[in-house]
């Protein structure tokens, strides 16, 4: 049976409602005899430690302002969570430990590690008790009863059969983070954010097979995601670089967390507990993942120097401070980067064989490849003189490069940073949906498209895929000889297949564009965006759905800061939708678009003289690939209807297909059937066609095919496609066969409207308006 430990942050469990989020995820993750570790609830470890310092300093009042505090917190978070009889015991509990606590500080027994292992201990009696009540089999375990340390080393036998013996596969154990026991039985703890530690070393003794670290953050990111909009979640890190960026004091993981997982298999993820959906970021060994960019920030730290470094010495400091130290060496000396304010910890603990050389330093490491290091470092150096920012210190090792300076890197300097100095090193996975028509002039023309698209952005074709049939190749397809490839190498795949297929893929971003006119596919849009995977559409499905699943995607999308590109569902090549957003954006409110929006009732429209029958002129269609697979699609006028929602969904307007009034170009009993039982029914085709254009003639007018669209000062919209008589010299009646025109009006253009007009159907001209929707992306993402 598998086993996993799952660990959860403070920021996991910082209110009730939080713990009761926690709590779903535990009942729908995790099974007896798995683990839980926790830490502390929200801030309580650094309100704790102002307590400890208050009880130091001798402010009575402080430390019992604090403990009320500590109390009300605790208090609060059991009323929320816990019904009237247990509810009465935990808070009965907590107020003889707040007691004992008391009573020690009075006597001057108060202990620092017995005080601080107080937030882990609630957080884990808290979630067993509130699993229980869920009716879920959950025990709290103390971890000082599990791990034990002689003269700060573990003793690993012995708490592997404690853990053995404790931790059977009857219920699920909720184990306290952060602390563990000295052989005396005094309680020590594992450095600050020390519960990834103990999530680990848990699973090396359990011989557990994974540990999901929950957090606050969707994964592992190339930089801070709160502060640089556009910060990569990497899917997979490496061990060595997960190590170093603890060791830089980045807080995504805890600098100790790896090393009991050194010789073992157990795998290693990091994912949101506020986000359960989006895939974890992987810490996977040696050689199971690319090196990637990283920039880690530093704020108020000192730069000291230290004579001479016992091994093992940095993680005693560390222990010390409660907090990670970096230490490297210079020109032959040892320096360490050490938290401002526990300096004169650090220095009165080296005693006499350190001093600080610069003072209140910020700034930032670059992590990347060894091998673009020092061009990374020059760059930089470069990137701090334009912004007027003075380094103090510098200095490149490996695999990083680091810069100490006066000025803080706030987030405007470090998206720079990041925009120059990670995201030229990106690479973009292209999945592409739908080989027929378009799809297969668009790969074809994509060698071209995408060698000059490398020269800004590593741009890879990973995979081909046709309704049954895939190709995929995570380290890219030789476009010169994909139809080789195709038939050598493509297999039979099911959307399950194919997505997890895609989440594995190592790459900093991943788009997937959709050339296929199938519903079935632009159903998967949901998990493809859960899979952070960029949309280009040309297929009208998902832009068309029902209104709340449509919603729900652009909510999705814009969480994860992700694009969705859909410029040749409408007018193919044109960029009707650029010009709508440009007008939107600049403060335009459009009020009214009329016109011609498919190629194909355009063409049939201008071309039908009566000397060949309509249906002949479809099929003709058909082949120069201006139709949808089924012609059907646009004589019902249903695509036209499709591509006007698409519209006034992007000025604004809330509708659906239902709201648009559609008239049909075809007799409606006609939709029904196969295209074969269509075919042999053409004839009914024609005489309808026939009878429309009559009319025509009778009016000394001509027959078209169009689209209005009218939005009122109210805000209400009336959209209709049908059967239009138009003049003779008008615009519409005169259009090259196969051109859309689209008339917009709006406050600015009310007199004289807006024009568009050109190809709105054909191979050709929509593969490269895909193109210009992968292009707008690549520079979107440089
Ligand atoms: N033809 C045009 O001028 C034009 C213009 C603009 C937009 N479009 C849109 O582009 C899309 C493609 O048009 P086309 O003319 O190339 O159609 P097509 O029928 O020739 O090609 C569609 C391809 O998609 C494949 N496919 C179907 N379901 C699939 C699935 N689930 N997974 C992967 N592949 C699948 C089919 O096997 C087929 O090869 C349509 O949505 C259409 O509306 C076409
Ligand atoms: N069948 C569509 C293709 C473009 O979406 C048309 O003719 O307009």
């Amino acid at each position: 049976m598998t086993k996993v430990v799952h660990k959860f942050g403070g920021s996991s469990l910082s209110s009730a409602e939080r713990y009761q989020a926690v709590a779903q995820i535990v009942l729908s993750h995790c099974r007896a005899g798995d683990c839980v570790v926790v830490s502390a609830a929200g801030k309580t470890t650094n309100t704790l430690v102002k307590l400890w310092e208050s009880y130091q300093q001798d402010d009575s009042q402080g430390f019992s302002d604090i403990l009320l505090q500590v109390e009300n917190h605790q208090a609060e978070l059991i009323r929320a969570l816990f019904e009237s009889q247990q509810q009465h015991t935990l808070l009965e509990q907590l107020d003889l430990e707040l007691q004992r606590i008391t009573s020690h500080a009075k006597q001057d027994t108060l202990h620092e590690a017995t005080l601080l292992a107080h937030g882990e201990l609630w957080s884990a009696r808290l979630l067993a008790c509130y699993l229980s009540q869920l009716g879920f089999a959950a025990e709290h375990v103390d971890a000082r009863n599990l791990f034990t340390l002689h003269h700060g080393q573990l003793l690993h036998q012995q708490n592997k059969q404690a853990c053995m013996e404790r931790l059977k596969d009857t219920s699920l154990y909720v184990v306290t983070g952060f602390i563990a026991s000295d052989v005396e039985k005094n309680t020590v703890t594992l450095g600050r954010n020390g519960s990834d530690y103990s999530a680990t070393l848990l699973a090396s003794y359990i011989d557990a097979d994974a540990v999901s670290i929950w957090t606050d953050t969707q994964g592992v990111f190339s930089t801070d995601p709160r502060k640089v909009a556009n910060a990569i979640k990497y899917p997979k890190v490496c061990r060595a670089q997960a190590h170093l960026l603890a060791r830089l004091g980045n807080p995504v993981l805890h600098a100790k967390t790896l090393s009991p997982l050194k010789h073992s298999k157990i795998k290693l993820q990091v994912r949101s507990s506020f986000d359960v959906e989006s895939p974890p970021t992987e810490i996977v060994k040696e050689g199971y993942s690319k090196a990637k960019r990283f920039i880690t920030t530093f704020e108020d730290l000192d730069l000291v120097r230290v004579d001479a470094i016992a091994p093992g010495e940095v993680g005693q400091l560390s222990q010390i401070i409660q907090h990670s130290i970096h230490h490297f060496s210079a020109q032959g000396e040892t320096f360490i980067l050490v938290p401002a304010q526990s300096t004169h910890r650090v220095l009165k603990a080296l005693s006499g064989r350190a001093n600080i050389v610069e003072s209140a330093l910020q700034g930032f490491a670059v992590v990347a490849p060894s091998a673009n290091i020092a061009q990374l470092q020059a760059q930089a150096a470069q990137l701090l003189h334009e912004q007027n920012i003075v380094v103090r210190f510098n200095h490149k090792d490996n695999e990083y490069a680091l810069f100490l300076t006066d000025q803080a890197i706030d987030s405007d300097v470090l998206a720079i940073l990041h925009d120059k100095l990670v995201n030229k090193g990106r690479e973009l996975a292209v999945v592409i949906a739908g080989l027929g028509n378009v799809g297969e002039v668009f790969v074809n023309q994509c060698q071209r498209q995408v060698a000059h698209l490398q020269q800004q952005f590593d741009v890879k074709v990973v995979a081909l895929l046709r309704s049954k049939k895939m190709l995929f190749s995570a380290n890219g397809i030789s476009l010169s000889a994909w139809q080789q490839q195709w038939q050598n190498e493509s297999v039979d795949y099911n959307n399950e297949d194919l997505i997890e297929r895609i989440g594995e893929l190592d790459y900093e971003h991943k788009v997937v564009i959709d050339i296929t006119a199938s519903e079935e596919f632009s159903k998967l849009y949901p998990q493809l965006v859960k899979q952070d995977c960029h949309l280009i559409s040309a297929n009208k499905y998902a832009g068309t759905a029902e209104s709340t699943w449509y919603q729900q995607l652009r909510e999705q999308l814009n969480e994860r800061s992700l694009h969705w590109r859909y410029n040749t569902s409408v007018g193919a090549g044109l960029p009707i939708n650029f010009a709508l957003a440009d007008l939107q954006h600049s403060g335009d409110k459009v009020t009214q678009i009329e016109g011609v929006f498919s190629g194909t009732l355009s063409w049939l429209c201008s071309s039908f003289d009566g000397s060949k029958p309509f249906s002949s002129l479809v099929l003709e269609a058909k082949d120069m690939g201006y139709t949808e697979p089924d012609p059907r699609e646009d004589l019902s006028g249903r695509d036209m209807q499709r591509k006007l929602l698409i519209l006034a969904r992007d000025i604004g307007l809330t509708l659906d297909l239902a709201d648009i009034e559609l008239e049909p170009l075809m007799p409606d009993d006609l939709a029904q059937g196969s295209w074969d039982e269509f075919l042999a029914r053409k004839g009914e085709l024609d005489s309808f066609y026939e009878h429309l254009y009559q009319q025509g003639i009778t009016q000394d007018k001509v027959l078209r095919y169009t689209g209005s669209l009218q939005v009122f000062a109210s805000g209400k919209a009336k959209a209709k496609v049908g059967i239009a008589y138009v003049d003779k010299s008008s615009a519409i009646a005169n259009l090259t066969p196969g051109d859309n025109i689209f008339v917009i009006k709006s406050v600015w253009y009310e007199d004289n409207p807006l024009v568009l007009q050109g190809p709105g159907a054909g191979k050709e001209v929509t593969a490269a308006g895909v193109h210009s929707d992968l292009y707008w992306l690549v520079q979107r993402l440089k």
